[in-house]
Parts: C-alpha cells; structure tokens; sequence
C-alpha cells in the first residue's frame, strides 16, 4: 500500500499553495498519495501516514492557518513524521542560506518533533490583499522569489526519508 502523505497549508495571496502543491506533486512521482490542501479544510490527519505543514510568513509568524492546523492536530503530528516549511522573504536571501525558522515555528518543531523546517522564498504581486501589502508592493519590494528548484529538491528529499519511514513502502 503507497504512503498516504498530506501537504496541508495557510495562504493568503495563494503562493505557498504553489509551493504545496509543487511538493505533493514530486511526492506522486515518487509513488505516494500525496494531496496538497488548504489547512482549514482538514477535518483529519488520521488517514495520513506523514505530513508537511507549510505556511506563509506574516509579521513574523507563520499564517494563522498553519498554527491553527498544528495546534489542531498536534496529538496526531506528534504520532507522524512530520516536515516544517514557511515562505516568506521577498529577496534572494532563502536561495543563498539556510534561514532558520520564526520562534513559533521554532516551538511547533520541537514540539511535535518535525524531522525538518526550511524557508523558502516568497512572492508578493499586485493584486495581493491589504493595504500593507499595497504598501510594500508600491515601495517596490515585490516579485517572486520562489525557488522550485530547491522546493522539488526539499520534497525529494522527503520521499527518499517516506520510503524508509512509512511501513509498506520501499
Ligand atoms: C503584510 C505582510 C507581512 C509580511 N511579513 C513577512 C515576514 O514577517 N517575514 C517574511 O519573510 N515575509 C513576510 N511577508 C512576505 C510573505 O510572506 C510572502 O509574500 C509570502 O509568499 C506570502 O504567502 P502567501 O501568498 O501564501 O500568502 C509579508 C507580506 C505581507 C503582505
């Protein structure tokens, strides 16, 4: 039976729903039934056998939907293996280093003993909501600073640790 992986993930302006996406879809190559969905809609994880948890990064803490999914369902996190990712800054620097989690994604990894948390890139164009937002946009800090590249390595790695970690597949 293949591994039955959920990305589950807190959007606002719909790019880390891409970057989720992006991973399920490596994981489905990989032989995993992997689906990416918005947190909120999760009634369960119990059906899962592993989870990642991604979530934009706003004021410094990841989006409410992704704290709200982990507070939710820490007992069964804590029973799974479990990947961590944000998507926040609006430069190169996630492409150049490894930039470590926000304090309370820090506490969440500990917690619920996540194997791994990475910061991806993150993107801000118009059309995205709120007068803050605007301003950035305005101030010209926008663009998409997402690295694929490095989003389908992550999630390669993961379905290479899946096949020794999830009983029934090889
Ligand atoms: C109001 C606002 C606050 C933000 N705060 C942060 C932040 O604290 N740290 C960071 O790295 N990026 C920050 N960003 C950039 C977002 O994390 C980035 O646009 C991300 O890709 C948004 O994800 P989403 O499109 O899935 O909502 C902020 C963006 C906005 C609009």
């Amino acid at each position: 039976m293949p591994g039955r992986v959920l990305v589950a993930y807190g959007t606002t302006n719909g790019s880390t729903a891409q970057i989720a996406e992006a991973i399920a879809e490596v994981l489905r190559e990989d032989g995993a039934a992997a689906e990416a969905l918005p947190a909120p809609s999760v009634e369960s994880v119990a059906p899962y056998d592993a989870v990642v948890v991604g979530g934009g990064l706003y004021a410094g803490r990841w989006h409410k939907d992704a704290r709200r999914f982990v507070r939710r369902h820490r007992r069964a996190l804590a029973e799974r293996p479990l990947w961590l990712f944000s998507s926040g800054p609006l430069d190169p620097s996630a492409s150049e280093r490894d930039i470590p989690p926000v304090p309370g994604v820090r506490k969440t990894m500990v917690r619920l003993d996540a194997r791994e948390h990475v910061t991806f890139g993150g993107r801000l164009e118009e059309g995205a909501k709120g007068w803050v937002a605007r301003m950035i946009l305005r101030s010209g800090k926008g663009g998409d600073f997402r690295d694929f590249t490095a989003i389908e390595a992550w999630a390669a790695r993961i379905a290479a640790e899946l096949a020794t970690a999830v009983p029934g597949r090889s």
